[in-house]
């Protein structure tokens, strides 16, 4: 299969990287990363370790494959949506955390768009170089749930390549089950500077969780079926599960980078006003957050 990875960051890299073991694929992302990739390959360590030479570019214009993989963070899938739609593609996957990716996307491409979900842990060490820091799983399927035969098609060049992957009918419910996980502990950890397992309960604990809440009040009201208890026990597990990790948020606001707030306890904030909730942790959280970045010029639009 012709795989094109637009955003050959940490996870685009990693996936990337593994597709290549199976199929033609081409990163689209920034130097020095690309040009080292170009010249002297791709080194997989940690978890996985392998050597590999995908074709890499940062021009990602015009590029033609059977699927293209969007793993850009959240604040740049608008500009990735209007470079790929001088493109051909049979199908878009969307595997970037946050709520409205798929939307932004297929707004502007004419080829089905499929959600995703990554629970595999990447961090790009040097450029040329990535670390698998966890072996998860990837979910897709259809943006709007169901069946999809390209689902399928996708899943199975996924798992030819060693990525372990499955593919769901109730997208929606998943990625408003994740929003309620990232919604909990990114803002949280960030602002408190501590490690997932921190928020196990205790006053910090209280405020994810009420932010996980407010998330699953919101999805009903979207229509999707996603309990309280539903998120508060993929929050518990996750908390559990990654309690050494320092989330992806945190690590954004120490290193001085944009955040993907806006996508996550943003969109809850943006989608509960459209159904007259109050979500009141889910606001100060993102309003604290987006203060940071302001502060640091990292965000130029003013703000409530
Ligand atoms: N890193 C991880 O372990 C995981 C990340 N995710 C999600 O995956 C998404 C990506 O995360 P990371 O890989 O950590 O971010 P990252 O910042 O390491 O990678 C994104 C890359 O896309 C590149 N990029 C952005 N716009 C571009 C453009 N127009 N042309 C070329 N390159 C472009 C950036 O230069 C950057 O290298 C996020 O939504 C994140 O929440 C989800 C699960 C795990
Ligand atoms: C699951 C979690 C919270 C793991 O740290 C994550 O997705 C992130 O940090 O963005």
């Amino acid at each position: 299969m012709e795989i094109v990875v637009f955003g050959a960051g940490s996870l685009g890299s990693l996936l990337g990287g593994l597709l290549a073991r199976e199929h033609e694929v081409t990163l689209v992302g920034r130097d020095p990363h690309v040009r080292t990739v170009a010249e002297s390959g791709l080194v997989l360590s940690n978890r996985v370790a392998d050597s590999v030479n995908p074709d890499a570019t940062t021009d990602g214009r015009g590029l033609d494959a059977d699927v293209a993989v969007v793993t850009v963070k959240s604040y740049d899938t608008e500009q990735a949506a209007r470079t790929l739609e001088t493109g051909s593609f049979d199908a878009v996957l969307s595997l970037q955390n946050g709520l409205g990716n798929e939307e932004r996307l297929a707004a502007h491409l004419d080829c089905p768009v499929l959600a995703g979900t990554a629970t595999y842990g990447a961090r790009l060490v040097d450029p040329g170089h990535v670390e698998c820091t966890g072996v998860g799983e990837i979910v897709l399927g259809p943006t709007e749930g169901g069946a999809s035969t390209l689902a399928d098609h996708v899943a199975e060049a996924f798992d030819d390549a060693g990525i372990r992957t499955r593919v769901a009918g109730d997208m929606p419910r998943r990625l408003w089950e994740k929003l309620a996980v990232n919604a909990g502990i990114n803002p949280v950890t960030a602002l408190a500077r501590v490690r997932n397992g921190a928020l196990d309960g205790g006053p910090i604990g209280g405020v994810a969780r009420s932010a996980a809440r407010e998330t699953a009040r919101t999805a009903r009201a979207e229509g999707v079926e996603l309990s309280d208890d539903a998120a508060l026990e993929a929050l518990e597990t996750v908390i559990e599960t990654t309690a050494e990790n320092r989330s992806s948020m945190r690590q954004d606001i120490e290193t001085g980078r944009r955040t993907e707030v806006d996508a996550v306890s943003g969109a809850v904030v943006d989608r509960a006003a459209d159904h007259g909730l109050d979500v009141p942790t889910n606001e100060t959280l993102a309003g604290l957050v987006r203060g940071w970045e302001r502060s640091q010029g990292l965000r130029e639009e003013s703000y409530q």
